[in-house]
């Protein structure tokens, strides 16, 4: 028993105040750290709170609207505290083409997010970094040529087939319906034929034991599941529990069941007994290529193959393994189905609002299939510019991903600002597409921005939804492939009209991607 200021405390007491006082000391020290730290870089932004940051805002306004809101106030670029994680984010057109191209080999890795380093998110092509990235790119590259595309649109015609027989349904009882089940039954479709090997009709199977599985690999983003929040915020928490088993973030078993299926059709791709044109089949092609010494450093390319895919031979040299394959057919269902579905949902969305500049779509599918015999490919909607423009608009208001990241490899300056090595750099996709100097009025939807002459006028950083540089979207042109197809496939036979419980206005839930808040629900009415 020792006597302090008058009180008897025994040891035992004496130890626990020490300790929350090392604690209270330690938590204020780190938190007079965090308020200095971006003014010592020279980098403007708002103040943090001790432990969470700024992330309070994110909270309170959603990730997108806060990165509006944030640009607006402190300028272009800011830097902020995302939990304990330091955020530099920019729109500074010079900037950005710093960090997404020209200084590419200082900002070549995303965030790299430890707690995720388990099967099958380890080797996830978005995750992996420095040479293992270059190397895996490569080779994935070769499954999304122009050749290799124009092979799939056939297996994409498929599904889209069967989203027209689901909404064919709909039109024939004058129902309303719910755009995100629709579409997202036909992107999950798509990626299942054309990455994963096999067909499957998911609206009609919602039971199907494979596609339970498929997505369980989904982890719920941000504000919604509080153990992503963890991993957000508190980075080495979740890595130390996750790692001592303590947070499961994919069931064990949807990752064993999908991962013998992948091995199982990659068996019967190798013997023989079973070939279809997809991602799975091009690593096999991949591989026999690389035993039998025959690749060259393009197996099959033309102008419109990515400008930014790694065509040195060395990495194409090399095979990917089974567990590498799996991941990326993985990778490609997280970032290739709710990003492209949401965008046909939104396209549905603004043609119903705008049933003139449906009309003029109507109009341009019908005029090329009239000259191509009625047929729906992948050179008749190569032909459909408006299409095009109408896309372009709608990812410009609804970039699927609301931002994007890099990390710096080294020390860089840029205007004074100083960004430090380790430090995360963001793109706000939504804060740039919805910048009024770039685009005024910005909350219309006008194809028109994406006219020839008025693409010419803008810079190429100002529009990003499949960011750029040399790790843009693998999956670019698969999406706007995909979504082409889909769309003239609907136009050629349906219209989107609004209804009474068609949202006025749509705004964005915090999860990062452009889900709506509330559902678009919408009426689809038969042409004929
Ligand atoms: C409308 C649909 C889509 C949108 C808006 C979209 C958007 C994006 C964005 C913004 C990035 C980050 C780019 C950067 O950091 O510069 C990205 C990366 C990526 N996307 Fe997409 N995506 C879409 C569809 C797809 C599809 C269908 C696939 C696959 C079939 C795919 C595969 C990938 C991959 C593999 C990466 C990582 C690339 C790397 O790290 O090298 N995406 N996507």
């Amino acid at each position: 028993m020792i006597e302090l200021f008058g009180c008897h405390l025994s040891t035992s007491w004496i130890l626990i105040y020490t300790s929350l006082i090392l604690l209270a000391t330690s938590i204020i020290k780190k938190w007079l750290d965090k308020r200095s730290h971006f003014s010592r870089l020279n980098i403007p932004g708002p103040k943090p709170l001790p432990i969470i940051g700024n992330f309070n805002l994110i909270v309170k306004h959603g990730l997108a609207y806060n990165d509006l809101m944030m640009i607006q106030k402190y300028g272009k670029t800011l830097g902020y505290f995302q939990g304990s994680t330091a955020v530099v984010e920019t729109t500074d057109l010079n900037l950005l083409k710093s960090v997404l191209i020209k200084d590419f080999g200082v900002f070549t890795n995303r965030r790299r997010i430890e707690a995720l380093m388990f099967e099958p998110y380890d080797h996830f092509l978005s995750l992996i970094q420095d040479e293992e990235w270059k190397r895996i790119r490569a080779v994935l590259s070769t499954s999304f040529t122009s050749g290799k595309l124009k092979s799939m649109s056939k297996l994409m015609m498929e599904c889209s087939n069967q989203l027209n027989n689901h909404l064919k349904k709909v039109a024939d009882q004058d129902a309303t319906f719910n755009g995100r089940d629709y579409f997202e039954g036909f992107t999950l479709d798509v990626i299942c034929s054309c990455c994963f090997g096999f067909s499957v009709d998911s609206i009609n199977e919602p039971n199907n034991e494979i596609i339970k599985h498929l997505k369980n690999l989904f982890l719920d983003s941000m504000t919604k599941d509080p153990r992503f929040m963890l991993i957000i915020l508190f980075p080495k928490l979740a890595t130390f529990l996750q790692k001592k088993n303590m947070l499961e973030l994919i069931p064990k078993s949807s990752i064993t069941f999908l991962k013998t299926l992948t091995f199982t059709i990659m068996q019967r791709r190798k013997d023989k007994s079973e070939y279809r044109d997809d991602f799975i089949q091009s690593m096999v092609e991949h591989e026999k290529n690389v035993e039998n010494n025959t690749i060259n450093e393009r197996n099959s390319s033309d102008d419109e193959d990515a400008k930014w895919n790694h065509k040195d031979a060395r990495y194409l040299k090399k095979r990917l393994t089974t567990a590498e394959i799996f991941s990326q057919a993985a990778m490609f269902l997280i970032a290739g189905m709710e990003t492209t579905a949401t965008t046909l949902n939104l396209i549905a969305y603004n043609l119903a609002k705008h049933q003139d500049i449906q009309q003029r779509l109507i109009d341009e599918v019908d005029r090329v299939l009239k000259n191509h015999n009625e047929e729906i490919n992948y050179e008749t909607v190569k032909e459909m510019n408006y299409m095009r423009m109408v896309i372009d608009e709608t990812l410009r208001m609804f970039p699927a991903a609301v931002r994007l990241d890099r990390v710096a490899g080294e020390d860089f300056e840029y205007e004074g600002m100083k960004i430090e090595k380790g430090q995360m750099v963001v793109v706000p996709l939504w804060a740039l597409h919805h910048d009024p100097n770039l685009y005024p009025e910005p909350e219309k939807f006008d194809p028109e921005r994406f006219n020839e002459k008025n693409k010419q006028k803008r810079d190429a950083n100002a529009y990003l939804p499949f960011g750029n540089g040399p790790r843009n979207c693998l999956g670019m042109r698969f999406a706007i492939l995909e979504i082409k197809l889909a769309l003239a496939n609907i136009m050629a036979n349906f219209r989107f009209e609004t209804c009474d419980k068609t949202p006025g206005k749509i705004e964005i839930d915090s999860t990062g991607f452009a889900r709506p808040k509330i559902p678009v629900i919408l009426k689809i009415k038969n042409r004929f």
